[in-house]
């Protein structure tokens, strides 16, 4: 199951890119022999005059077609990690190709585009911005690789 990050900004050199990279790496190694991976990050610019809209429009243009879809969204539904993890090993199992997490901008998620995912996956109630949501993303989807694979990484 292929996983894509689709994300309005663009984020620079520095050390919020370098744990993302690290965890896509991490993921993408203990994933392969879980038939999860390769995780990939497909960045949107962000429309400042068109706002959420102009942005949900770049967004589903990056999502692969009927790619299952999850929103990232203070809103959303939390979930342990080892939920998460199951939850993705179900959608894996269920034949899932392409699952795709959407991370929004400034603005937040067009209400359309947040009324087609899947999901809408929260990391607290609290906003966060969009560049840690990537890190936490990208550490929690390699804390669910490790967690399927049975590895000591999570130890809670
Ligand atoms: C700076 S936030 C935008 C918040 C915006 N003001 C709103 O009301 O939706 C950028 C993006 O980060 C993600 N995000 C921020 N906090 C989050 C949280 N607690 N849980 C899940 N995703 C979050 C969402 O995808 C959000 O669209």
């Amino acid at each position: 199951m292929r996983v894509h990050l689709c994300v309005v900004g663009r984020l620079r050199a520095g050390p919020e890119r370098d744990l993302v990279d690290d965890y896509l790496k991490r993921f993408d190694r203990t994933g392969r022999a879980l038939g999860l991976g390769p995780a990939r990050v497909t960045e949107v610019d962000d429309r400042k005059g068109g706002g959420m809209a102009a942005e949900a429009d770049l967004l589903r243009r990056a999502l692969p077609s009927g790619a299952r879809l999850c929103v990232m969204d203070e809103r959303g539904r939390q979930m342990p990690s080892p939920d998460f993890a199951q939850r993705l090993g179900r959608w894996r199992d269920d034949g899932t190709q392409d699952l795709a997490f959407v991370i929004g901008g400034a603005d937040g998620i067009a209400p359309d585009l947040r009324a087609e995912a899947d999901m809408a996956l929260s990391f607290g109630q609290m906003v966060w911005p969009h560049m840690l949501v990537r890190v936490m993303l990208t550490e929690q989807l390699y804390r669910a690789a490790s967690i399927l694979a049975g590895s000591p990484y999570h130890r809670a």
